[in-house]
């Protein structure tokens, strides 16, 4: 049963000057869960994931992330969670084995286990011709699968994804989601964030944010229900709508 919470959040808030980039946002996600994190431009998602990736101080509010807390641990955090944002790509100049065995001395890996991990990397993702090959020559969906895989090097519980997939194309991103699949079945945790709302269907549940605030937060089947459309793309559309 997918029971545990691994991220608990209560009354989150970031202030800059007088603005509310997040605004008293509270949620919980399950171990083993893929949390779909939405929102249009500028409505606080990576403001949100930056407290939770440890990394911004909350101006008030609680975070539990991998059972630390966000505020009095974020170092704790940092270990126990990837994290793979949109403009994070690999070192264009580095192969991709050169790039793995850079990455797995980041994150401390042992000499042996770093050969093994990447040995079983470039086995999964089927790169045995291209894992010699300079990481600037490979396509930015191959860019970023390799880069999913580098961000679990150090076998972190949660994985956070910041708009993974833009500007890949329609069958590498449905690989990718095949990636990110096998990882929840394996127990771990997926917070992604995406502007695709195909992607937001293949989430277990989805919370959108608009102007900070978490204004709808459920599985796609029950906020179609809800909102009585029948894609996410239009739940999308009357949340955005109502604002205005
Ligand atoms: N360091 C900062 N100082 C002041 N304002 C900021 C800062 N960081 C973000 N903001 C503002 O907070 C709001 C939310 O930004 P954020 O980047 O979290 O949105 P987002 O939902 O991730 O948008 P996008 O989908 O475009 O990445 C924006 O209005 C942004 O200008």
């Amino acid at each position: 049963m997918k029971n545990t919470h691994v991220i608990s959040v209560e009354n989150l808030t970031k202030v800059f000057g007088d603005f509310f980039a997040v605004n008293n946002i509270s949620f919980h996600v399950a171990k083993g869960e893929v949390f779909g994190f939405l929102g249009a431009n500028g409505a606080g998602k990576t403001t949100a994931m930056k407290m939770l990736i440890g990394i911004s101080k909350p101006t008030s509010g609680e975070a539990m992330v991998a059972g630390f807390d966000v505020k009095t641990h974020p170092e704790e955090v940092k270990k126990n969670i990837g994290y793979m944002s949109q403009r994070f790509s690999l070192y264009n100049d580095l192969t991709i084995r050169e790039n793995i065995t850079f990455f797995g001395g980041i994150y401390g890996l042992k000499k042996n286990d770093i050969k093994k991990k990447s040995q079983d990397l470039i086995d999964e993702l089927n790169l045995h011709e291209e894992a010699d090959k300079l990481v600037g020559s490979l396509p930015l969906g191959w860019k970023q699968k390799v880069a999913f895989s580098v961000s679990l090097l150090h076998n972190p519980q949660i994985i956070f994804l910041d708009e993974p997939t833009g500007g890949v194309d329609p069958i590498t991103r449905r690989q990718f989601w095949e990636m990110i699949y096998r990882e929840a079945d394996k127990g771990k945790t997926i917070f992604v964030t995406t502007h695709y709302m195909d992607e937001a269907e293949y989430c277990d549940r989805v919370s959108i944010m608009v102007a900070g605030k978490i204004e709808a937060l459920d599985t796609p089947k029950n906020l179609k229900e809800q909102y009585n459309v029948a894609s996410m793309n239009e739940v999308f559309l009357k949340l955005a709508r109502n604002l205005e």
